[in-house]
């Protein structure tokens, strides 16, 4: 079977202690109630930095400059509809203080404590990457 390629940009975004900002998927998306890296899909004509920093925006009301976006990671993953390619960029600096802005939870976890957290099947990987594993 052929799925569409799904292009979503994601963030690992670190604060001072290490600990990395984890979302909860909203009521009525999709994969509700599972814990994501903040981000979401590539428009048309948007490199996948400026998506980020668009949905950082909407998402967490935070300002984050391009050049503080640092690949270091990919998800690719077949859901049942279609595949996703999701580059993760880390991040330590941005402006503004984080404000969920479609109510969603977030929490600040260490790398150790990220398997603790149920999270979308293409995510398992990463938190692999990110805790060292
Ligand atoms: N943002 C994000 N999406 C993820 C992760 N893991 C994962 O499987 N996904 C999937 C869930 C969705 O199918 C897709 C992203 O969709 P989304 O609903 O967040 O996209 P979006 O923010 O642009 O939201 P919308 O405007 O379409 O409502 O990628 C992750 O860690 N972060
Ligand atoms: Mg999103």
């Amino acid at each position: 079977m052929t799925r569409p390629l799904l292009l979503v940009v994601a963030v690992a975004l670190y604060n001072a202690k290490g600990e990395i900002l984890l979302a909860q998927r909203p009521e009525g998306k999709s994969m509700a109630g599972l814990w994501e890296f903040p981000g979401g899909k590539v428009e048309p004509g948007e490199t996948p930095t400026r998506a980020l920093v668009r949905e950082l925006q909407e998402e967490l009301s935070i300002m984050v400059d391009e050049a503080d976006l640092i690949p270091i990671t990919f998800a690719s993953h077949d859901y049942p509809k279609f595949h996703l390619l999701m580059p993760l960029f880390r991040c330590r600096a941005w402006a503004g203080d984080v404000i969920p802005a479609e109510g969603q939870s977030v929490a600040w976890v260490a790398p150790s404590s990220l398997h603790d957290y149920p999270a979308p099947a293409a995510d398992i990987p990463l938190f692999d990457v990110l805790s060292g594993k």
